[in-house]
């Protein structure tokens, strides 16, 4: 039975927050939709959706079914995991969703902290910075689906909220556990469902995970699961656990596939191009999934190996992504590349890849669904946020699904000597 139930909006999401969870001592298996069967035995349970910009109405009935088969498995505490960078339209998802699970736990209150400090994600004054960038001048305001340009994130979950947003500012999260407590109190009392919680440490995310214990509801980003595995083990239900993330070895080609068009991908990309063979698909140039799918193909022919992986990639700087946006629309460009990447990824297992990393969040729910995963047992982390994962698909293979934003420059080459 799990302890805690995780629904995360996307699939690299789960993924940076199942890792959270193994590197603080539990096991997590990510399952990939809502189960249907049994849920996998493992100390947490991550739901993967990929509801981060479908409509919130259908956001709101996926998030609800998963956390009914959650709470029926028997999971004592529900945490909804969505993006360190808060990525959402004002439509909707995360005040939707959010204030739909506090009615479905009939909970009065939920803090909403997508800090992540490793990852140069912190909140101050509720402000969202990534590194010294304001959020709205991190890039993200250019990102292809949920441009982020309003920084003040109280501002921002308001707009998506029918009840009013709070503020659990940085000197109440500094002084600590027994403050955090008091104030949440407050902010309920006074009528807020829920509030931005600052934290620019890992100190201020433990103290908010401890103050958090008896919530029914958690949200935010993966730094805010930190410190629950610390509240499982002292209310003496979580044992001492030596390595939470072992996997089975697994052997093959070793392949990496990216739809991000973020920056860090862009980085990660332009220094793989130096020490991998590596495509790069023009989707402006050919915009047809069929016609790029073939011409991966075919480049793919001899040049697959377990010592160095190959890079195909659609990802593509602002001004390209938004030419092709303007030619055929927002939703349809993203759908044209994720089903090109998909069926380059099918393409590559059927060659013998069983090493994949997947860069980009939207492009791993297309890249997981199109190779049947069901769920992931999550492994060791190669950078902060991104763990090799094991699924059954394909007779047994690794994959790494990497949020655009995450990981070092040289990850899609660090990745392979981890794994
Ligand atoms: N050249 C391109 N032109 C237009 N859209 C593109 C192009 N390349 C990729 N895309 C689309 O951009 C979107 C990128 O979203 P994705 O979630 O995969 O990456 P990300 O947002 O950087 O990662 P994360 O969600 O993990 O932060 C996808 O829908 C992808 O299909
Ligand atoms: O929180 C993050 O930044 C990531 O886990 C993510 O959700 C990317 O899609």
């Amino acid at each position: 039975m799990p302890l805690l139930g995780c629904i995360a909006d996307d699939f690299t999401g789960a993924t940076d927050l199942a890792s959270m969870l193994v590197r603080n001592g539990m096991t997590a298996v990510q399952a990939i939709g809502v189960p249907e069967g049994p849920l996998p035995e493992a100390d947490a349970v991550v739901v993967a959706l990929k509801s981060r910009t479908i409509p919130a109405e259908e956001a709101v009935a996926q998030s609800l079914a998963a956390c009914d088969a959650l709470l029926a498995a028997g999971a004592k505490q529900i945490l909804f995991k969505y993006c360190s960078t808060f990525d959402s339209t004002d439509a909707g998802n995360i005040g939707p969703v959010a204030e739909a699970l506090l009615r479905r736990l009939q909970s009065g209150f939920a803090i909403a902290c997508p800090a992540f400090p490793a990852n140069g994600r912190s909140v101050f004054q509720g402000h969202l910075f990534v590194g010294a960038a304001l959020l709205s001048e991190s890039g993200m305001q250019d990102h292809p689906l949920t441009p982020m340009t309003d920084p003040n994130l109280v501002r921002v979950l308001a707009r998506q909220c029918q009840g009013a947003v709070g503020l659990i500012p940085f000197a109440v999260v500094e002084a600590g556990e027994a403050a955090i407590r008091r104030e949440a109190t407050r902010l309920s009392e006074s009528g807020r469902r829920l509030a931005i919680a600052d934290a620019v440490t890992d100190g201020h995310l433990m103290a908010l995970g401890a103050a958090c214990a008896g919530h029914a509801l958690i949200t935010g980003g993966s730094g805010i699961a930190m410190g629950l595995p610390e509240n499982f083990r002292r209310a003496g239900l979580l044992p001492e656990r030596e390595d939470a993330g072992a996997l089975p070895d697994v052997a093959g080609a070793c392949a990496v596939v990216a739809g991000s068009c973020s920056r860090a991908t862009l980085g990660q990309i332009g220094l793989a191009r130096d020490h991998a063979p590596t495509l790069e698909l023009d989707a402006l140039a050919t915009p047809d999934a069929d016609a790029l799918a073939a011409q991966a193909e075919a480049w793919m022919e001899g040049k697959l190996s377990a010592d160095r992986p190959v890079v195909i990639a659609a990802s593509a700087p602002p001004e390209r992504v938004a030419a092709l946006q303007a030619r055929l629309g927002r939703d349809a460009a993203g759908a044209l590349v994720e089903e090109t990447l998909a069926r380059v990824a099918a393409a590559l297992v059927e060659r013998g890849v069983r090493r994949v990393v997947v860069a980009g969040g939207e492009t791993s729910g297309a890249v997981v669904q199109r190779l049947g995963v069901r769920s992931l047992r999550i492994g060791g982390e190669i950078d902060p946020g991104v763990p090799w994962c094991w699924t059954e698909a394909a007779g047994g293979m690794r994959l790494a699904l990497k949020s655009g934003n995450f990981g070092a420059r040289d990850f899609f080459l660090k990745a392979f000597a981890h794994g």
